[in-house]
C-alpha cells in the first residue's frame, strides 16, 4: 500500500528519467538524464546524502559503468576516496573476480583491484539502480572476499524484487526512491506515470 511521505515522494527530479525508446534488450528506464541537470544531479545528491547521515564508510566502491557518476560524486561530497568496480577486461593491475547475472539474464563478470584495501576497510557500495540484485550481489562478494566490510547500498532505485528485497532485508540501503511510494510501486511495474509527458528538453543543462 501506498504511504503518504509527503515531499518525499514528490522529488521533482524523478520526472526526468527517461523511457526505454530501444526495445526489451536494453533497461526500462534511463536515469542518467537526471546528471544532465545541475539542479536535478545537485537535489539527487542531497536527499542520498541527507539519508546517508550516521552511515560511516572509508570508501566508495562504485559499478561499472554509471554508479561510477553516483559513486565519484558521494565520494567527493563525503570526502573518501573511489574504488571502481569494474566489468571483467579493463583493469591492468591484479583482479579479483565474480560472476553475475543482471536483469537482461546475461551472464558476465566483474573486477575489483586485489588488493584494493586492508582487511576491515568500510565500503559503501553505488549503483545507478538495481532490479535482479545480481550486480550488487556480485560487487558485495568482491568485497566481502578481500574481508572488507559493507556500510551500505546506495542506488537511486531498487525494484522490490525478491533478491533485491533480501537486500534490504540485510544491509543498510539508501534510495533516492523511497520504499512504499507511489514512485517506489511504478517503478515496480517498470513504467513511471512521468513517461507519458517525458520531454528530453526538460534535463537540458540551465
Ligand atoms: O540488479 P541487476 O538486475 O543486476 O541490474 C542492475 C544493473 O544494471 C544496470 O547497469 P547495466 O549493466 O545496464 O550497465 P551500465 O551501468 O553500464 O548502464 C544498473 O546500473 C546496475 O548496474
Amino acid at each position: 500500500m501506498t504511504q503518504d511521505k509527503g515531499p518525499r515522494d514528490d522529488r521533482w527530479y524523478f520526472k526526468l528519467m527517461s523511457p526505454n525508446t530501444k526495445g526489451p534488450k536494453f533497461a526500462w528506464l534511463d536515469p542518467t538524464s537526471i546528471y544532465i541537470n545541475q539542479r536535478a544531479f545537485q537535489d539527487l545528491l542531497a536527499d542520498l546524502l541527507a539519508d546517508l547521515d550516521g552511515v560511516e564508510f572509508d570508501v566508495v566502491g562504485g559499478l561499472d559503468a554509471m554508479g561510477f557518476v553516483l559513486g565519484a560524486a558521494l565520494a567527493a561530497r563525503r570526502d573518501v576516496g573511489f574504488l571502481p568496480i569494474r566489468k571483467a577486461g579493463k583493469l591492468c593491475v591484479d583482479t579479483d573476480k565474480v560472476s553475475f547475472t543482471n536483469y537482461s539474464g546475461r551472464t558476465q563478470d566483474m573486477e575489483m583491484r586485489l588488493p584494493a584495501f586492508a582487511p576491515g576497510t568500510r565500503v559503501l557500495l553505488v549503483d545507478q539502480w538495481i532490479e535482479t540484485g545480481g550486480t550488487m550481489e556480485g560487487a558485495i562478494d568482491l568485497v566481502a572476499r578481500q574481508k572488507g566490510v559493507v556500510s551500505g547500498l546506495v542506488a537511486i532505485a531498487m525494484e522490490d524484487t525478491p533478491r533485491a528485497s533480501e537486500l534490504r532485508d540485510t544491509h543498510t540501503v539508501v534510495t533516492a526512491i523511497q520504499p512504499a511510494t507511489k514512485w517506489q510501486e511504478e517503478c515496480n511495474e517498470q513504467t513511471l506515470s512521468s513517461f507519458a509527458s517525458y520531454d528530453a528538453r526538460d534535463a537540458f543543462p540551465i
